[in-house]
Formats: C-alpha cells, sequence, structure tokens
C-alpha cells in the first residue's frame, strides 16, 4: 500500500465535516419511476447481456433507489448460491443508479460490502440505496439487499464512495469501438444527458 491508499483506507468512507446533505436534483425521475438502464450493455442493468444482472430500479423519495435482481443460475459461486462478486455487483448498480437522481456522473472509487446470508439461485434480491453525504465530488452512499421481500432479512449490505467525472471519462478510457457505436446512438446520448446537469 504506497502513503496515498494507506491514507485513504480506514476512513475513505466516512464523509469529512464540510460534507453537505444531498440535494435531489428537480428534475429527477419522479418518486415510483423505473429508470431504464443506463447502457444495454452494462452487467448490471442492461437488457443486451444475457447473463447480465438485468436488475431494474426506481426513483424512491429524497436520494433514493429501490431495485429488484432475481438471481439465475448463471449467478452461481457455490452449488445454487448466488456468487458474492455477483451481489456486490448488484449493490454497486443500485449504488450507481442514485446517480439519477443526482444528475450527475459519477463511478465507484470504493465499494465495502457486507454478505450477511447466503442467497440461494431464483431469490429475489430486493435492495434500497441513498446517498447519505456530498463533499465536492465525492458521494457517499449505503445500500441494503433483502430476501423474501422489501421488508425481508438483510442479505447483502453496503457502503460506498462514488466520484463525479465528466462524460469524457468513458469517451477518453473506453474502448474506441464501444465509444464509437453508443456515441452514435441517440437513445444513449439522451441518457447520458439525463446524467448532466449542464448537458
Ligand atoms: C457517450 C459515451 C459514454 C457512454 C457512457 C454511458 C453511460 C454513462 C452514464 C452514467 C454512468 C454512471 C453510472 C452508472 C451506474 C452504475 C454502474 C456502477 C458503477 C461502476 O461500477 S463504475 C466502474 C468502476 N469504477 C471505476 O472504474 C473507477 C476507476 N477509477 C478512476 O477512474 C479514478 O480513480 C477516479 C475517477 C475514481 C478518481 O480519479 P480522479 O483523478 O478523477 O480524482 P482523484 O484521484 O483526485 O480523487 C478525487 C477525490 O476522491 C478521492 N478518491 C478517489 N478514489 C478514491 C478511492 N478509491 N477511495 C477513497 N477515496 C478516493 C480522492 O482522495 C480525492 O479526495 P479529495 O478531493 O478529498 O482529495
Amino acid at each position: 500500500m504506497n502513503s496515498r491508499e494507506a491514507e485513504r483506507a480506514p476512513s475513505a468512507l466516512t464523509p469529512p465535516p464540510d460534507a453537505i446533505p444531498p440535494v435531489r436534483h428537480p428534475e429527477a425521475p419522479a418518486p415510483g419511476e423505473l429508470l431504464g438502464a443506463h447502457y444495454d450493455h452494462c452487467f448490471g442493468c442492461g437488457g443486451g447481456q444475457p447473463h447480465g444482472l438485468h436488475l431494474q430500479a426506481r426513483a424512491g423519495d429524497g436520494v433514493s433507489i429501490t431495485a429488484e435482481f432475481t438471481v439465475q443460475s448463471a449467478h452461481q459461486g457455490a452449488p445454487g448460491l448466488a456468487h458474492g462478486g455477483v451481489l456486490a455487483t448488484a449493490l454497486d448498480e443500485t449504488l450507481g443508479s442514485l446517480n439519477w437522481l443526482l444528475r450527475t456522473i459519477a463511478v465507484t472509487g470504493r465499494l465495502e460490502t457486507d454478505f450477511v446470508r447466503p442467497v440461494p439461485v431464483g431469490t429475489v434480491l430486493h435492495l434500497q440505496a441513498e446517498v447519505t453525504a456530498v463533499a465536492g465530488r465525492k458521494i457517499y452512499s449505503t445500500a441494503v439487499g433483502r430476501t423474501g421481500g422489501p421488508d425481508g432479512p438483510v442479505a447483502v449490505r453496503a457502503q460506498a464512495l462514488f466520484i463525479e467525472v465528466m462524460v469524457d471519462h468513458f469517451i477518453d478510457n473506453g474502448r474506441p469501438d464501444e465509444i464509437k457505436a453508443a456515441m452514435a446512438d441517440p437513445d444513449q446520448i439522451r441518457r447520458v444527458r439525463a446524467f448532466e446537469v449542464n448537458p
């Protein structure tokens, strides 16, 4: 661990004293509205990934999200049980969907996950996430996943730090073929605009 990583490690998920409460963007989707995929080939939410999670997220009140994901046999780690990395992906995707409510583009910097109960294949995981604080480009958030219904027992939970980026983050770093295809797709451009405060 270099000195910069060591600096971040233990307290990186605790908002600094100058953090402020999150503000729901006035043009954010209404509570209850289905958000749709941010990218059709996203492993978390896209319809174009046969073995993806196909996670469906809805806007909640304030800066919160609810989402559902059904564990498929392609998501196993142990026989008949969801892979932990897949569950972390479901949490990451749900937390990432909070971007729609802030109308910012942000990527996961840090994600800490607690696996509380095993999750069998066929389970519908009911996820809830909210932004707890914002400090400059840093967005602090938490999520839980429950089984057996939205009020069922907690199976997984996460704390995360997302970092706001410009759309250039994707254009500069993505593989050129996929970027070219995304930029040629008017639906994709519309979706990206929905994340940007100043399109
Ligand atoms: C037109 C084509 C485009 C198509 C795109 C399609 C859709 C786009 C729209 C929306 C997409 C958005 C969300 C999607 C929703 C869900 C998906 C799930 C989300 C993910 O799955 S996303 C993938 C995984 N994710 C990454 O691939 C990030 C890789 N990474 C980096 O790209 C850099 O690392 C970056 C940008 C994070 C930071 O780099 P940077 O140079 O901009 O900023 P810098 O390092 O200065 O950090 C600024 C302040 O954050 C603190 N900080 C930074 N990183 C930290 C860490 N890890 N832990 C603790 N603190 C950290 C610093 O300590 C400093 O704090 P302070 O200001 O207090 O000093």
